[in-house]
Formats: C-alpha cells, structure tokens, sequence
C-alpha cells in the first residue's frame, strides 16, 4: 500500500497558507503518497454564531454544542469552509473531493452533558479510500453522525487524528497558526522534537490550554493507533510545511532542521511514536 499522510488545516489559518497547501499535496501526489485533508473552522463558527445570537462555550478546548448551534455549526464546515477549500485546491489544480464525515465516515460517540458536541467513535474509510483510489484527495468536515442518523460537532483535531490512524496513514501534519507547540507557553520555548510519553507527561502536567488540549490529545491518539510521526506546524509557514512532508523523516532517519542556506532554524515540531534519539 502506498503512503498515506493526513494534513489537518487549522480553522485559525483563516484560509491562509492555501498555496502552501496546494504545493505540499502537489508534491506528495508526485512523489505517489496518498493525500488526506481534515480542516477546521473554529474562528468562522464563533463569527456565524454570534451572528445567529448564540454563545457556546468551549471546555478543554471542545465547543459544548446545542442543537441551535449545531445547525450553524454543520453550515460552515460541512458547506462553507468545506466547499470554499476544495474549490480553492481545484483552482490549484488539485483532484479535491469534499466528503462531510457525517456521510458515513465518522461515527459520533456523543458524551454525556454535551449536547451536539461528541468524540470521535468508529471511522469507516470506505468512501475515502474510494476517493484516494480514484487519485482524488478528500477533503473531510468533521461532523459525526451516531447510530440514530443525528448529526454532531466533533473538533477537528481529534478527527484528523482518528482518520490518520484508521487509514494507517505514516504521518499527520496539524497545520495551525502558532509554530508549533511551545513546551512553555510563556516563554514561547517551541517543543523541537518529543516522544509520545513526553508529550503525555507535559498534557498531564497540564503545559496545554485551549486548542493545544485537543491538538495534543489527537497527536497521541493517532501515534497510539499506528502513525509513525505527527508533526505541528506554521500553515502559512510553505518551508515548515515542506520540513513536514519531506519523505524519509517517518522512520527518523534525518533530521533537517536546516534552512538550505547553512543556518538553523526551528520548523516546528515532531514527536514520534518510538522514543526520540
Ligand atoms: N503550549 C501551546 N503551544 C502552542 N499553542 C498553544 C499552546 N497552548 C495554547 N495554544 C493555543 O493553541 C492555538 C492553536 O489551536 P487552535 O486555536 O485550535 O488552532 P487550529 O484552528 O489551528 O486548530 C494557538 O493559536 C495558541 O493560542
Ligand atoms: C467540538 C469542537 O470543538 N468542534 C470544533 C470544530 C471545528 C474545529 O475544530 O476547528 P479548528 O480546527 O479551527 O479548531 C468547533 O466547534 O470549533
């Protein structure tokens, strides 16, 4: 079977990054991988519920959803965000397909006190892997649906990082507006490289707040569930990005935090399944 990489593009890039994008999954079809897209549109949701004079709150970096809220919600990922980025990767020249994980790819396992907002339960990867063997890159919203057909809000990290371990992806890059993740946020001190437990280590200490939470959790899950090497990256960032992708790094045998011109600079960061060097 082919490679396989899962990019979840931040709601945060506010589109920003496009090209990058479409130049990141330009190269990986090249280089004959197989592409996955999940996207958010956390920033977006906020703006169209204010609108619709509806205020959720989010907890651990998860939106509490109603059902008012999720007829917003489902709006602009599954139809706004959703169309507007597979419409942008075409005009890329880009083979995008947009699928709403309702539509029979992610199953939601909604959690008590909650309302329309679930976690991630069983991933079917039918319909993606029918679009992947078509040469087509999926570009999934993350709403769940549970068994009685309801729709839910599922954050789009843990999505992201559920899809990558279902389709036995190699890696998943978490395309975001911050550099990647800082071990200490005060001091902005970016976290380079790390292993799953140290990552675990520094989520229990609780090191994480907001979006971080999720992001986090999903890093572990998906490197839990099989994927080599996740990666948490500046989308507007095209040489993190690239950094990110370059083929060879899923195993750790290089390690290129180079600039090409001899300096060093800080990409981003890796954690890995095994337990860094
Ligand atoms: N330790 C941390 N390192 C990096 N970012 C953090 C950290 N803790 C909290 N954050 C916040 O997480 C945000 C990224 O998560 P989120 O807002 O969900 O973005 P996205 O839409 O890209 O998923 C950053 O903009 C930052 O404000
Ligand atoms: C349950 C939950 O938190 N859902 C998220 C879904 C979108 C998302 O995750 O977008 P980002 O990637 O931009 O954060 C939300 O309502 O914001």
């Amino acid at each position: 079977m082919t490679d396989c990489v899962v990019l979840k593009m931040g709601g945060s890039l506010e589109g920003a990054g496009l090209y990058a994008l479409a130049g990141g999954i330009a190269r990986c079809l090249w280089e004959g991988r197989r592409v996955v897209v999940v996207h958010g549109g956390g920033p977006r949701i906020t703006r169209a519920l204010k609108e619709a004079g509806i205020e959720l709150p989010f907890v651990n970096g998860e939106r509490i959803t109603t059902e008012a809220g999720m007829a917003v919600v489902e709006r602009v990922l599954a139809r706004e965000v959703n169309g507007e980025l597979v419409q942008a990767l075409c005009g890329q020249e880009i083979p995008a397909v947009g699928l709403s994980g309702a539509d029979g790819v992610i199953g939601a396992a909604p959690l008590p006190g909650r309302g329309r907002t679930a976690r991630v339960g069983l991933v079917s990867t039918k319909a993606i892997e029918r679009a992947l063997a078509a040469g087509m890159v999926p570009v999934i919203a993350p709403i769940g649906r549970d068994e009685a057909g309801l729709t839910y809000n599922i954050n789009a990290d843990l999505a992201a990082g559920a899809v990558a371990g279902a389709l036995g992806a190699s890696r998943v890059v978490f395309l975001t507006d911050v550099p990647g993740i800082y071990e200490d946020w005060e001091a902005r001190v970016l976290l380079k490289e790390a292993s799953a437990s140290t990552l675990e280590q520094l989520l229990a200490d609780n090191r994480f707040h907001q979006g971080m939470i999720p992001k986090v959790t999903a890093v572990l899950s998906a490197l839990k569930a099989g994927v080599s090497t996740a990666y948490v990256v500046n989308g507007a960032d095209a040489a993190a990005l690239a950094w990110a992708l370059q083929p060879g790094t899923a195993d750790g045998e290089t390690d290129t935090h180079e600039a090409g011109n001899g300096s060093v600079r800080d990409f981003g960061t890796r954690i890995r399944q095994l337990e860094a060097g």
